[in-house]
């Protein structure tokens, strides 16, 4: 289990759901990864509350947010823990967050090479902290809806994702469905990405078996503070990564 330091402050976005989830639900853990400012928060925003927040700020340590989907009949649950991509910010959540996960998602920013150029180090960091092609891992291009500003075509990217055997998604959190999306017509929307993942994930053995209905497990609690744009509600959590 993991010790979560008390300075740590973790953001439970919203549950998208209107139902409790069953008993049973399996949970997934995903780690969003990619160079400060490339867009994690917002395209786990945009996945978990269906909307481009209205501001961020720099994540400090990690963020978590989850959401309850259902993939063929089976209700599941996605954690997506979006990190820091400032070192300074870092340091002292690494350890935590590299437990336990199911799949990567890399992010670059279609406007920033040198982010771009930051993905085999992100790659190599995940491998430090074993996980290796043997994980599912994705890589993101955002940003797309700045057509003009795109300094990381989608040939070279592609290139990137074959030899590092990833399916590439280019995609804009902001305005899905926007840009030109490379050689593939509209960008990808953030909502099937993440789908995407989460079918992969269906086959493999989950982080938790077992819930109580109340949603609370034995386990750590630390306290979650939700999503920068809802209320401040403070509420427990168990964490049993
Ligand atoms: N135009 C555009 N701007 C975006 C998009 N996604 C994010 N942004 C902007 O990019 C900036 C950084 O976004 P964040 O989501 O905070 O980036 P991050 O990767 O989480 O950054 P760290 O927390 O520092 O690691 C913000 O000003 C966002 O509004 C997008 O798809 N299009």
């Amino acid at each position: 289990m993991a010790s979560v330091e008390s300075s740590t402050e973790f953001t439970s976005s919203l549950t998208v759901s209107s139902n409790l989830p069953p008993p049973r639900t399996r949970i997934f853990k995903i780690i969003v990864i990619g160079d400060s400012g490339v867009g994690k928060t917002c395209l786990t925003y945009r996945f978990c509350a269906g909307k481009f927040p209205e501001k961020t700020e720099a994540t400090i340590g990690v963020d978590f947010r989850e959401k309850l989907i259902d993939i063929d009949g089976e209700t599941i649950k996605v954690q997506l823990w979006d990190t820091a991509g400032q070192e300074r910010f870092r340091k002292s959540m690494v350890q935590h967050y590299y437990r336990n996960v199911h799949a990567v998602v890399f992010v670059y920013d279609v406007t920033s090479a040198a982010s771009f150029r930051s993905l085999p180090a992100w790659i190599e960091e995940c491998k430090q902290h074993a996980l290796g092609q043997e994980v599912p891992r994705i890589l993101v291009g955002n940003k797309c809806d700045l057509l003009n500003s795109v300094q990381v075509g989608t040939d070279l990217a592609q290139q990137f994702a074959d030899a590092h055997s990833m399916p590439l998604f280019e995609t804009s959190a902001k305005n899905p469905g926007s840009g030109d999306g490379g050689s593939r017509g509209s960008s990808d929307h953030v909502e099937a990405i993440f789908m995407t993942v989460a079918h992969k994930l269906k086959s493999q053995k989950p982080l938790i078996l077992s819930q109580p209905p109340g949603g609370v497990l034995a386990g750590d609690t630390v306290t979650l503070r939700r999503g920068r744009n809802d209320s401040e509600e403070k509420e427990s959590w168990a964490c049993s990564c």
